[in-house]
């Protein structure tokens, strides 16, 4: 079993936003993962999305493969992906997602809702949440940027945060497992695509990080719950952003014999934002280590071979 690693929590009410950057930047590069507090998404907000997404996951089968995904969005049940798309498994968890939602209905909304008629406050209660974490990432993204010497601004004015991409996954992980699926995690391991992920689960551990990618063996630590506290990680786009500085690290979730719900909130750039190395992170001595790219295709490219 792996042990469990401390990681440093970060008070977004902190009276003193330089020493939170740099309590940012130093979680960003030892970890790529930490948790926030006074992070402003009420308790009670938070229990409404888990027993609103319990509520779908409770559905049938058959009523809930009625909303299977289209446009990466809607249901996926247990079995049919696996976010680490070089393993011979699949991941036993069923997921929901829900994209971008335009400042008014009249848009175009490519998202599948369930019924009105049997959840009356299903939509407004992902589309407050939605609208809440991602005033809470705008906020973590600010600190990012002052713990890179940047402006607090730096993403809003390169117009990252214009329309963002944002995706909403609720996730269902079952309980007890069958021989059958041996080998199978709930979650493979994988790193998020974007610039950060907020995720809040329900207290159930599984979920565990790998520090360094490429040592043989992988040594994997758990990720315990803090009550009250949302956990932070960051995307591989940030990460290609600092050429490396900041750690978008590998991920997954493991059985351990009990039902699992959790809520992960993508926070990715405007598809048309070009990632480019940020000055601050290279040098003569240490160059760009990627070429600039365009969020849009470094996303579809890793959604692609995941959900071929
Ligand atoms: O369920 C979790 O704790 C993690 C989920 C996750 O890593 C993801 O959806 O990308
Ligand atoms: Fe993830």
């Amino acid at each position: 079993m792996a042990g469990g690693v401390d990681l440093p929590v970060v008070d977004l009410a902190s009276p003193d936003p330089r020493a939170a950057a740099a309590s940012v930047r130093q979680a960003c590069v030892e970890h790529g993962f930490f948790y926030v507090t006074n992070h402003g998404v009420d308790g009670a907000l938070i229990e409404a999305v888990f027993a609103e997404s319990k509520g779908f996951f409770d559905l049938p089968m058959e009523e809930k493969m009625k909303l299977q995904r289209r446009n990466y969005r809607g249901y996926t049940p247990p079995y049919a992906e696996k976010l680490d798309a070089s393993s011979e498994f699949v991941d036993l968890k069923e997921s929901f997602y829900i994209g971008p939602i335009g400042e008014s209905d009249l848009q175009n909304d490519l998202n599948q809702w369930p019924s009105e008629e049997c959840f009356p406050s299903w939509k407004e209660t992902m589309k407050l949440y939605i609208a809440t974490v991602l005033d809470t990432s705008k906020r973590i993204l600010s600190l990012i940027a002052l713990g890179l010497d940047l402006d607090a601004e730096f993403f809003h004015k390169i117009g990252a945060l214009d329309c963002p991409s944002t995706f909403l996954r609720l996730l269902h992980y079952p309980g007890e497992v069958n021989e059958s699926d041996c080998g199978n995690y709930g979650a493979s391991a994988h790193s998020d695509y974007g610039a950060i992920t907020l995720l809040v689960t329900d207290g159930t551990p599984g979920l565990q990080i790998c520090r360094e990618k490429d040592r043989d063996p992988q040594l994997w630590e758990d990720v315990h719950h803090i009550d009250g506290a949302l956990i932070v990680n960051i995307g591989d786009l940030l990460e290609r952003w600092t050429n490396c500085v900041f750690r978008s690290t590998l991920h997954r979730v493991v059985s351990v014999g009990k039902e699992r719900y959790s809520v992960a909130f993508f926070l990715d750039p405007n598809y048309d934002t070009v990632v480019r190395c940020i000055e601050s992170c290279c040098s003569e001595a240490d160059p760009p280590r990627f070429p600039p790219i365009r969020s849009s295709e470094y996303i579809t490219g890793r959604i692609n071979s995941t959900y071929k």
